[in-house]
């Protein structure tokens, strides 16, 4: 409860600096690039927003944590690059939202610890006993400072794009009503098949088990 009073009372100015924005186009649309700098560890995080942003509704977003592997090296271990897509992809059908990529790279342990459990994993480990076993808790991501960065573009009410119950209690805990979460369910393949059945029953993540 007193985290919780502490985060409300938390102003957003106090969370990130906003630094500059520029148009980002891609295949799919349009987006305009919003960077800012996370005040308490000094991270660049960045913000693609499209359309126009009517604070008045509840607006589509995507907290989205940074994936090297995923998102950029085409990885099939991990979903991240497939909803990466879709989340965009969605946005522009909607016709307007925020993805927020946030640079928390292997659930925050960064990319060297992340190939570090990899290996671990490629020995029989599960994706949250390599963490444990490098000295990590299972998830190491915060998700406060995205008060900050919603507060930029008056957002207050969003449908949040995820399967992560922990992301939808940290922007509830940061006094963001989440009025809907929208499943994002892509990508699952022979490779990363157990990783998210591992999500599912480890993280809670609200994803079909698939054995
Ligand atoms: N430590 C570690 N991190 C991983 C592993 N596989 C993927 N990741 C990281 O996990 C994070 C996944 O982030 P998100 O795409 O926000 O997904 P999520 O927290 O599972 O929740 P969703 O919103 O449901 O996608 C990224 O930072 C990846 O780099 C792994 O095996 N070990
Ligand atoms: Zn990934």
């Amino acid at each position: 409860m007193q985290v919780r009073e502490e985060l409300a009372s938390q102003h957003p100015h106090q969370l990130v600096r906003y630094v500059e924005s520029a148009q980002l186009p891609m295949d799919m649309g349009t987006f305009t690039m919003h960077g800012f700098v996370e005040k308490k560890t000094g991270k660049e995080h960045v913000a693609l927003s499209y359309g126009e942003i009517d604070t008045n509704k509840p607006v589509l977003i995507r907290l989205h944590s940074e994936c090297l592997t995923g998102d950029a090296l085409f990885s099939l271990r991990c979903d991240c690059g497939f909803q990466l897509n879709k989340a965009l992809k969605n946005i522009v059908e909607h016709g307007s939202g925020v993805l927020l990529y946030l640079r928390q790279e292997g659930r925050g342990i960064g990319l060297l610890n992340k190939i570090r459990a990899y290996h671990l994993q490629d020995e029989g480990a599960d994706t949250v006993e390599a963490n444990e076993k490098l000295g990590f808790a299972a998830d190491m991501r915060s998700y406060d400072f995205c008060k900050g960065i919603l507060h930029y573009f008056g957002i207050n009410e969003v449908k949040l794009m995820t399967n992560n119950p922990r992301k939808v209690n940290s922007l509830t805990k940061a006094s963001i009503n989440v009025v809907e979460r929208v499943p994002l369910r892509e990508g699952r393949n022979p490779y990363n098949n157990n990783y998210l059945n591992i999500k599912a029953r480890k993280l809670g993540h609200m994803l079909d088990e698939i054995v």
